[in-house]
């Protein structure tokens, strides 16, 4: 098992440029930048994983989708319920991270989380295609499927009730804001002398630095 792990390849032949001197002054640029670059060679380059911390301290992590990047802040949307929605609560910090194989990018986050208004996080679930919503209307997230029937019923309620009422979202579906304190980009490169760029937020400015491979 291990020399099979050992033989796959991580990245492509040909991998982008980072040229280190010339990032921007903050970190929402250059994302801004290599995301745009991402979604021209990688499926899902908005999928994200979320890690968050649960009660007894102990991580926990999963894939979600990025739904928007407004200043300096990276949203997410989940319910408040689910197991994430319930850690968040109890301990608000979150760490995302992005990793784009196809171009050997990197992307690391970190920092306190906060609520989005309520009529943000509603709209943003009326935003969501039909099918969406039916699966966030139907709730339970994680909790154990004794029986897939019991799925069926559930989803037939959930999708009568969303088209009696298009505009209306549940409470528990929110949009969760992270405000990075900590922004740190990767490049891979094929010498193993990869680039890593992290930028600081302190007082009020991001400081860059330069950090060993
Ligand atoms: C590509 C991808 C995108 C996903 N997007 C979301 C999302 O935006 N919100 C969400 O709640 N779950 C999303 N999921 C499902 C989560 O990974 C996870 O299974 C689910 O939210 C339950 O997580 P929890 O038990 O840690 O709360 C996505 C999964 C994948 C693979």
């Amino acid at each position: 098992m291990e020399r099979t792990l050992r033989g796959w390849p991580s990245f492509p032949r040909e991998l982008p440029e980072f040229d280190i001197e010339a990032a921007p002054s903050g970190p929402r640029e250059l994302f801004l930048e290599w995301l745009d670059e991402a979604g021209e060679h990688v499926l899902a380059p908005h999928a994200v994983t979320l890690s968050t911390v649960d009660a007894d301290g102990v991580p926990d992590a999963r894939v979600v989708i990025l739904k928007d990047v407004d200043g300096d802040t990276w949203a997410v949307a989940t319910s408040s319920e689910s197991p994430k929605g319930v850690q968040l609560a109890k301990n608000p910090f979150a760490a995302l991270t992005f990793f784009w194989p196809g171009r050997g990018r990197q992307i690391r986050l970190r920092g306190p989380v906060e609520l989005a208004a309520p009529e943000v996080s509603a709209a943003d679930f009326t935003a969501r295609p039909p099918a969406s919503r039916v699966e966030a209307f139907i709730g339970r997230q994680s909790q154990v499927l004794e029986d897939p029937a019991d799925l069926d019923r559930a989803a037939e309620e959930a999708r009568r009730w969303v088209e009696k009422n298009p505009d209306v979202a549940p409470e528990t579906w929110t949009r969760y804001l992270v405000t990075p304190s900590e922004v740190e980009f990767w490049q891979a490169s094929h010498d193993r002398r990869h680039k890593r760029l992290r930028y600081r937020h302190e007082k009020d400015i991001w400081v860059k630095d330069r950090l060993w491979p």
